[in-house]
């Protein structure tokens, strides 16, 4: 029998994360932010799922002013955005992505909190985001994912409700895009 590892070396090591919840890592979920699991239906012919509903008072779809699909190729990152009024609906509806939010508003409880979302074909689930939190999303997969927003805002070219920072700038955003292997 091999030299048994001591259990002193065992403890020093790294602790496997745990998804308290599927497809999701955060020590609590950002405040405000609404995460709504989606069934899909599948047959011989394909699948469906339905990605919002009006009457879902939860995700405040009343709000939405406009669509969007957001395509990016594989290993993409689109990120830092930071809205100041406007609230975000997100669902990936092609492939599997990565939503990171991380909680930008001083008042909050749950203020400089980080949440990773794991969302797309595999994990039907559409995410609303209100204004103060940074989200970016990296393309997880291997063919090109798209990301339905339905955003509270129309889109003014002239006046953007949005601030950007680049993703691998960790000083305002201390987050690591690389996939943790480990
Ligand atoms: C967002 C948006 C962009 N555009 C045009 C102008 C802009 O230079 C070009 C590319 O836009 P963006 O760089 O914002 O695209 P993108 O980086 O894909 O970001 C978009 O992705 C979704 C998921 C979001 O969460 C939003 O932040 C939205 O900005 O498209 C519109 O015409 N209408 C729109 O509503």
């Amino acid at each position: 029998m091999g030299s048994v590892l001591s259990m002193e070396d065992f403890d020093r090591m790294e602790r496997p994360r745990i998804q308290g919840r599927p497809s999701f890592y955060g020590e609590t979920l950002i405040k405000d932010v609404v995460i709504k699991e989606l069934s899909l239906f599948a047959d011989e012919r394909g699948f469906l799922v339905e990605i919002m509903r009006s009457d879902d008072d939860e995700m405040k779809p009343l709000n939405i002013k406009q669509a969007i699909a957001s395509y990016s190729y594989p290993g993409m990152i689109k990120g830092w955005h930071l809205h100041s009024e406007q609230e975000d609906y997100l669902v990936c509806v092609t492939g599997m992505v990565k939503l990171v939010l991380y909680d930008y508003r001083e008042d909050s409880e749950t203020y400089k909190v980080i949440n990773e979302i794991f969302m797309g074909e595999k994990h039907p689930r559409a995410v609303y985001i209100p204004p103060g939190i940074f989200h970016g999303i990296k393309n997880i997969g291997h063919e090109m994912s798209v990301v339905i927003g339905m955003p509270s805002l129309f889109y003014d070219p002239e006046n953007v409700d949005e601030r950007r920072v680049n993703p691998l700038d960790k000083d305002i955003v201390p987050y690591d895009w690389d996939c943790k292997m480990e």
